[in-house]
């Protein structure tokens, strides 16, 4: 089995008495982007701060290729640990050119620290900027420097905060595509935090989904994303339609037809989970709708409520017949109904969730 690049063991961190890390455990392993994302204020930065070594954890150790560099007791500095960081203000040093900048973190001969600074200006494109101080450069080249002034020394790892949110809207998924591609090149493992779902799956081989200072899942983006593990890690990535039912047998009767609630003991309430883009919407066909399908169960009629263009898709709401449910669905491209026009929703059930209450 392959090592991890990067192991954190039950990390706790308390601030006045109040557990803002507790028990974080995670690895990285190398060459794999991590992102911890979630909400602002529960711990991702903290998290980051104990492995960078600029705040101290009360328990819990971290590991660096299986070594142990620090617990409560141990505690390798902050330079000796071979982990780059970068931060949202990566502030660059202004009264330096941008090589210099690149070339601040290098030690060994001037020979290997110069053509370590030109293969890595090349590498994102900013030779011509070589003598350029920062403040001649846009928002996204000192971006870029930032991250190779990072990467230089070689670090094994990289921690980033942030690391785009200064960044305007259209620049931002460049120079995420950018980095990415940097990163991998160079074989770093990366621990990237973050609170926004598109950033993390953009970015991250791994996601592990921070809440209240402790990771309530961890796996691939598809995986998060297609199998959330509560209603709240569901709701996390993207707007979410709930309808509620009661269990009976191990299953919960709505308009949609039948769900399976396995383990669930009878009488209790349970919420069904689905995404916008999981509703299909069919024709009234006279007041019949249509058939019912093994894949999309039965059909339940709806009124639309609202449908607004949104660029890339449609947003169309409904208010279902059968008890006044509003319900939001997404259409590719454009779909815009008249208000009060009754239509048909199905859901797929392969993409519906269902959680207690
Ligand atoms: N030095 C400190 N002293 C007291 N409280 C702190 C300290 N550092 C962080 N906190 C608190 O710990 C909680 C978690 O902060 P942290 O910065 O780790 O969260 P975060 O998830 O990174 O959020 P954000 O994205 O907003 O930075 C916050 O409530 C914060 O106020």
């Amino acid at each position: 089995m392959t090592i991890p690049r990067l192991e954190i063991r039950n990390i706790k961190r308390h601030f006045d008495g109040r557990a803002v890390v507790d028990d974080v455990s995670l690895k990285v392993m190398p060459g794999q982007v991590t992102c911890l994302l979630g909400p602002s204020g529960c711990g991702k930065s903290t998290t980051l701060r104990i492995i960078a070594g600029v705040d101290m954890q009360d328990s819990g150790e971290i590991y660096v290729d299986g070594k142990l560099i620090c617990d409560t007791i141990f505690r390798v500095p902050p330079e000796a640990r071979s982990i780059g960081l970068m931060f949202q203000d990566f502030a660059l040093f202004p009264h330096l050119t941008v090589s210099e900048n690149v070339a601040f973190g290098l030690t060994g001969p001037k020979k290997a620290r110069h053509a370590r600074v030109n293969e890595l200006l090349e590498r994102v494109g900013l030779t011509h900027f070589a003598d350029s101080h920062p403040h001649q450069l846009s928002g996204g080249e000192q971006q870029r420097v930032a991250l190779v002034r990072a990467l230089a020394p070689r670090p094994s790892i990289m921690l980033m905060d942030e690391p785009f949110s200064g960044l305007d809207d259209r620049l931002r998924d460049d120079i995420r595509d950018e980095t990415l591609a940097v990163l991998k090149d160079e074989g770093t493992a990366v621990l990237l935090v973050t609170h926004e779902p598109g950033e993390a799956m953009r970015m991250a081989d791994e996601i592990a989904l921070m809440r209240d200072g402790q990771i309530v899942q961890q796996g691939a983006p598809y995986n998060v994303y297609n199998a959330p593990k509560d209603r709240e890690a569901a709701a996390f990535f993207s707007d979410v339609n709930v309808i509620t039912g009661i269990v009976e047998g191990a299953l919960t009767d709505t308009p949609f037809g039948q769900f399976l609630a396995p383990g669930v003991p009878d009488n209790t309430k349970v919420d069904i989970i689905f995404r916008p883009q999981h509703i299909k919407i069919d024709f009234d066909r006279g007041g019949r709708g249509p058939e019912p399908t093994p894949s999309d169960g039965v059909a339940a009629k709806a009124t639309v409520e609202r449908a607004r263009f949104m660029g890339r898709e449609s947003l169309v709401e409904f208010k279902m017949d059968f008890d006044g449910t509003l319900l939001k669905a997404t259409v590719p491209s454009v779909f815009l109904p008249q208000v009060g026009t009754p239509l048909w929703l199905t859901v797929r059930r392969d993409r519906c969730f269902v959680f207690k209450h």
